[in-house]
């Protein structure tokens, strides 16, 4: 039996990791989880699957939790967050909250030598080199579960690392793919978040039709695989059938195909090295009939260059990206500024910030807070 501890479980991932338990009773159990202010869905999972910790994002709703359910810890906040991922109990963390949140308990599930099924891409790009020294240091795995990366994992499986001459990483294109610039004025938050393929959280569809996200996962993939980012390119597959490549030194490329189900890559880190039956739809290449494939655009998605630039300079340069992203996104969601905005803000914040290089947890989340605070004035 693996004991599982799930940080972010009210959302799109933390609900398909929960899909994925109990198809799997046997295997899987529940016995610490975290949500953020969604406390009516919390209460139904905590009900389903009886987690010995419960950590929410609020202190109002802690006190509440707390005299309904006796029988279970209830905790809050950051805190809270680090209680559910170094749960002693707890064999492995999935990390599906959304955000730079992610990372102060991932950074303490690793201490407490916990393997790590990291969704949360937020957590690497900010900082992939001191999350990745601790995972050294402390022997601990970082499995992926965000599809491109898992794809690429189970490429490598058995192969040589020195034998890798790139890494292709899909783009579906998302919500705007069919537009042009000139059409992407004006658009909305509801055209935004209708995502071609899958149906995710609203911050990574929004990333998805920015390309961020694209951006993201090929910082997501420089450290997991320890990969330089001339030896990365981004795909545009229209599909999202093909969840990414690997070419080796004698030109043969692995790719690892399946229809759009996270719930495979989820299943896949938790059950690492081995695989189960999942009831997920069979890919059936016949009725889809053509693949498509198309050179990135750079221009038209500016977000793809500011990520590669940001993680090539390195240092806090992904911090400011990702903060600044975070922030853009958010206030994007909430009608404040416009969609092609969020890529004038980012921009802005990248020029704006002093890179320093090699920073310690607490360097970044000052730079973090400090650009978030950078954003939000630029709209005040
Ligand atoms: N969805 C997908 O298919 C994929 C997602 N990912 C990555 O996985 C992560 C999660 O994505 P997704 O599931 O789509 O996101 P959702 O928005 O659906 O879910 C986010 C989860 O995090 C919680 N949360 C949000 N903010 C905070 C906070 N400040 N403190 C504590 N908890 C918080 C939410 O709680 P509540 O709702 O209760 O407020 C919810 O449980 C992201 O990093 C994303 O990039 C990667 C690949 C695919
Ligand atoms: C499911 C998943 O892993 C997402 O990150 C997905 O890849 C988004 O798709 P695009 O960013 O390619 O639109
Ligand atoms: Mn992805």
């Amino acid at each position: 039996m693996k004991k599982i501890a799930l940080l972010g479980a009210t959302g799109s991932i933390g609900t398909q990791t929960l899909d994925v338990i109990r198809t799997h009773r046997d295997e899987f159990s529940l016995v610490s989880m975290s949500v953020g202010q969604n406390i009516d869905k919390a209460r139904e999972i905590v009900a389903e699957f009886q987690p010995r910790i419960l950590s929410v994002s609020k202190k109002e709703d802690y006190e509440v939790l707390k005299d309904e359910f006796l029988n279970i810890t209830i905790v809050y906040g950051e805190e809270g967050l680090i209680e559910v991922a170094t749960c002693s109990e707890a064999d492995v963390v999935v990390t599906a909250v959304m955000g730079s949140v992610g990372l102060f308990p991932t950074i303490e599930a690793i201490r407490a030598r916990k393997t790590i099924a990291l969704a949360n891409k937020e957590t690497l790009v900010t900082a992939g080199h001191l999350v990745m020294k601790e995972a050294r240091e402390y022997g601990v795995s970082i499995l992926p579960v965000d599809s491109e990366h898992s794809a690429i994992y189970q490429c490598l499986q058995g192969e040589n690392m020195k034998e890798i001459n790139r890494l292709i990483i899909t783009a579906s294109g998302g919500s705007f793919r069919d537009k042009t610039r000139q059409e992407l004025e004006g658009v909305t938050v509801e055209e935004a978040l209708n995502h071609p393929n899958w149906s995710m959280g609203a911050k990574i569809t929004i990333d998805s039709a920015t390309m961020m996200n694209k951006g993201l996962e090929v910082i997501e993939a420089h450290w997991l695989f320890n990969m330089p980012y001339e030896k990365i390119d981004v795909l545009l597959h229209k599909q999202s059938i093909i969840h990414s490549m690997v070419e080796f030194h004698d030109r043969s490329v692995m790719a690892q195909l399946g229809t759009p189900d996270m719930r495979v890559p989820i299943q896949y880190a938790l059950t690492y090295p081995n695989r189960m039956v999942l009831p997920s739809t069979p890919l059936n290449l016949a009725e889809i009939g053509t693949l498509d494939f198309a050179k990135m655009d750079f221009e038209r998605y500016r977000c793809l260059s500011f990520a590669f630039e940001a993680g090539k300079t390195g240092g806090t340069m992904p911090t400011v990206l990702n903060a600044a992203n975070e922030q853009a996104v958010a206030l994007f969601l909430e009608g404040k500024i416009s969609f092609l905005q969020i890529e004038d803000v980012i921009e802005k914040a990248l020029n704006w910030h002093t890179v320093q290089q090699n920073p310690c947890l607490q360097t970044i989340k000052e730079v973090d807070l400090e650009t978030r605070s950078y954003v939000l004035s630029l709209i005040s």
